[in-house]
């Protein structure tokens, strides 16, 4: 694209990347504008790059955090060790926020960044600045009739917009007010508390889609290998985060080929197999939904579908069972207290069940429903044991052998996935035609591929729970859903 100042901030931003000390950049990579296919800067490689190269390294000096930045010296008291130690509710930008004026990892790097873009051309890191985003596509910006195409997705009740708004306002306009000479520094005009606000919001999504957990240190991940734990994400929004210039270039996806090692004196990027020249170089972002990546990362790819998730929530269960065995609120009060759990869950995480990523970054594109989670199991199975003692001749008498229990579990969870798929005000098959016919581009068209996703999770699921039927016998959890064979999806 010509005609804007993109390939020119890229290239001020490279060459200012290569003059730092301790920094290296491989010269088989290089910045490439991806705005065609909706994904900004990144980096792909201009010839083969063999496994394990080094693509380039960022020495941590060089990473904006409270530890680099001169902020921290001129607001000591905002900083103080003893307020950023409590980082119980450091949960993210959008998440909850303690009303305490205590500053955690987000406030202060929110702090941190609003600093350093408001010192213009006297900031280090001013060339780095400039090639960050302005506008987001994260739902945190949509309009109500956006965020109402995003229906009863996973992703609709956790946009998070009142909370950052109430951190920004207890947490960060209250410090830039109390030290404007330290924030406006350069004699120009304070912003106003709208335009501060605003800032505060730019800064807080730009952390959220950007910066790294510093905190995690993967010493014996040196060689890209996959950890004990399997592969880790690098942003989990906890521990010290830190703004990574270049590493944060990389775009990522599910199926990835490079890993950012974080190392005693550097951030380093390398190759974890042979990339040919021209594929782009990616990142991991970590195991998410397409929702969750919709929230944090603003876009959404066909293969982090392997990892979407229903909640599908214990109200529908229960209704299914007390429906199917004709159950009155008072037994079922009973065999709630007879079942005596520390703690009744109220939802539960349906979800595909697919693997982590391999050691080289890759993955299958299978999406395969592996089951239903054991916790949801030994939740109905704790209350069908309940129901036995508390009304033996009544529901318990049809719950006596295991098969019968078993079929009341898996039809009244058949039931609860319907109920939970008539949450969304248009069907999977009305999405996916008005996908044929409109294909949406933008905000719509991401909102339309994560309740696709979710759908398409919640019919697996139900046939997935059919075909166990089917194999109990005919009479199984009384269910007249006719059995449909189990099918492997292909992306
Ligand atoms: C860490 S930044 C990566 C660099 C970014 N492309 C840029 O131009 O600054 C993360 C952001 O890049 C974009 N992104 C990352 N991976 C992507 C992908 N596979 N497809 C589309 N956009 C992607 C999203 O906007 C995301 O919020």
């Amino acid at each position: 694209m010509t005609g804007d100042n993109f390939g020119n901030q890229s290239q001020a931003f490279l060459d200012w990347f290569k003059s730092l000390p301790g920094a290296t950049f491989h010269p088989d990579i290089m910045l490439e504008d991806l705005r065609d296919r909706g994904a900004g800067r990144g980096i792909v490689a201009t010839a083969e790059i063999a496994p394990d190269t080094v693509l380039f390294t960022i020495p941590r000096s060089r990473i904006i955090c409270p530890a680099t930045s001169e902020l921290p010296s001129k607001i000591p008291e905002v900083f103080a060790r003893d307020s950023q130690d409590d980082n119980d509710d450091d949960d993210d930008f959008s998440g909850p926020s303690s009303s305490s004026s205590s500053q955690d990892s987000w406030t202060s790097l929110i702090l941190v960044m609003i600093y350093e873009h408001l010192r213009g051309p006297a900031s280090p890191w001013k060339p780095y600045l400039d090639i960050l985003p302005t506008a987001f596509d994260t739902p945190m910006f949509w309009s109500a009739p956006e965020l109402r195409e995003l229906q009863a997705t996973s992703v609709a009740s956790v946009v998070g917009r009142a909370d950052a708004d109430r951190m920004i306002a207890t947490k960060i306009l209250p410090v830039i007010r109390a030290h404007a000479d330290v924030f406006f520094s350069g004699g120009q005009e304070p912003l106003s508390d709208d335009e501060l606000a605003s800032l505060a919001h730019r800064m807080g999504s730009t952390i959220m889609a950007y910066a790294f957990d510093l905190s995690r240190d993967d010493d014996d991940d040196e060689d890209g290998e996959q950890q004990q734990d399997g592969w880790v994400e690098d942003r989990d929004g906890r521990g010290v985060l830190g703004m990574v210039p270049m590493a944060d270039l990389l775009n990522a996806d599910a199926d990835f080929n490079a890993h950012i090692n974080h190392e005693e004196g550097a951030l380093v990027a390398t190759a974890l197999r042979r990339i040919a020249p021209g594929d782009e170089v990616l990142n991991y972002y970590g195991p998410v939904s397409n929702g969750e990546l919709l929230r944090r990362y603003g876009y959404v790819t066909p293969r982090y579908r392997r990892w979407d998730v229903v909640e599908l929530p214990w109200a529908l269960v229960v209704a299914r069972i007390k429906g199917q065995l004709g159950l009155g609120d008072e037994v079922w009060a009973k065999a709630e207290k007879k079942a005596d759990l520390d703690d009744v869950e109220d939802g539960f995480v349906i979800e595909w069940g697919s693997e982590d990523p391999d050691s080289m970054g890759h993955v299958d594109d299978t999406l395969e429903f592996h089951g239903l989670p054991d916790e949801l199991a030994e939740q109905v199975k704790a209350f069908l044991k309940a129901l036995r003692k508390v009304d033996p001749s009544g529901a318990g008498s049809r719950l006596s052998d295991s098969d019968a229990r078993l079929g009341v579990f898996l039809a009244s969870v058949l039931g609860a996935l319907e109920d939970r798929a008539a949450q969304y005000p248009t069907t999977l098959e009305e999405d996916m035609a008005r996908g044929e016919r409109e294909n949406p581009a933008g905000r719509v068209g991401k909102a339309l591929a994560v309740r696709v996703g979710e759908k398409v999770l919640i019919r697996e699921a139900q046939r997935w729970v059919r075909d166990k039927l089917q194999e109990l016998g005919p009479t199984a959890g009384q269910s007249d859903e006719p059995a449909v064979k189990r099918q492997k999806l292909r992306r």
